[in-house]
């Protein structure tokens, strides 16, 4: 059985990928799919997706030196259609790192290939320093890795605890313990653990998917979208509970349609653009590039 109902199927500044082919391969990144930033011409696009690729290359250095390594990923669902066109990611130990970008970038599917529901057709991704392309979920579940899909994230016939339960479906014996743990973030499981989880909120929803994902104690958390159709008061209870998770020793991947909010609490973000690394660099930095603002946040960037 699946841990996913589903069952289906990012520096420093101005760093980490670059997103444009194989670092260090002169791979040539064609104009019309270098991302266009506000006031940039072709040729300076190229001259930063450069500089990101090789500052990319020069920072991962030992990939076991990172906690989670995406290098230069290619995958897609039509058969040789890249929606992923070399992405690049790291995560280190005790970050929150944010994804972001328009609609149809390709952050979802960054999220779903690490995760193994999407096969990498090039490029590598590394847990500590040790292959987990295209593993199956149980396996990445059982090294440490969480994941929360966007939608259909919980069993809405079973209880709260039910779904929790099955988030420890590989180690039963630890649901007592694990419960406890996840209840301490998440009162409101405790509260509503013989409720029907169909019966709660989107938001209560959300955070029944995430207490699952967290019964299997990960050292990883990739977040799909966690905060998508909620009230804002739920939105900003989502990313109250992101940092707690972090705090509490969890790394944290998110993919956030909110990127202004998602910028403000991760230490690094990636700006994802036509399945490629855009920008990357501390949430701050982000926050206050014009180029990112222009191109990817708009005035929400100014609206406090
Ligand atoms: N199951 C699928 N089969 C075929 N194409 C898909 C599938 N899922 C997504 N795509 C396509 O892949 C591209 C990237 O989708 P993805 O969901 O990764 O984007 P995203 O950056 O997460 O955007 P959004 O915020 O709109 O979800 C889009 O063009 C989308 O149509």
């Amino acid at each position: 059985m699946s841990t996913n109902p589903e069952n289906s199927e990012s520096e420093k500044t101005g760093s980490e990928n670059a997103g444009t082919g194989p670092a260090g391969s002169g791979y040539a990144v064609p104009a019309d799919l270098v991302p266009e930033s506000a006031g940039e011409t072709v040729a300076q696009q190229q001259a930063r997706e450069a500089a990101l690729q090789n500052a990319a290359a020069a920072e991962i250095g030992d990939p076991a030196d990172h906690l989670l390594v995406a290098h230069e990923v290619k995958s897609g669902y039509i058969p040789e259609v890249n929606i992923l066109n070399g992405c690049t990611l790291t995560l280190s130990e005790g970050e929150v790192v944010g994804i972001i970008g328009p609609n149809g970038a390709g952050k979802s599917t960054l999220i779903k290939t690490i995760f193994g529901l999407i096969p990498v057709r090039d490029g590598t991704i590394t847990l500590r320093g040790a292959s987990i392309a295209n593993r199956t979920a149980h396996e990445l579940v059982s090294r440490g890795v969480g994941y929360v899909p966007q939608t259909q994230n919980v069993f809405p016939s079973l209880t709260v605890e039910e779904n929790l339960q099955m988030g420890v479906y590989l180690r039963p014996k630890t649901f007592a313990p694990r419960f406890a743990v996840v209840a301490e973030l998440f009162p409101l499981l405790a509260d509503r653990r013989r409720q029907k989880t169909g019966a709660l909120s989107g938001g209560e929803r959300q955070m029944v998917a995430m207490g699952r994902a967290l019964m299997m104690e990960p050292s990883v958390l990739l977040l799909d979208e966690p905060t998508a159709g909620l009230s804002p008061i739920y939105q900003d209870e989502v990313f109250e509970r992101v940092k707690q998770i972090n705090s509490a020793g969890v790394s944290v991947v998110m993919v956030e349609q909110n990127a202004r909010r998602c910028l403000q609490i991760c230490d690094r973000g990636y700006v994802l653009d036509q399945g490629r690394n855009a920008y990357t660099g501390p949430g701050t930095e982000l926050l206050n590039d014009p180029n990112v603002i222009e191109c990817y946040l708009g005035t929400l960037a100014q609206a406090g």
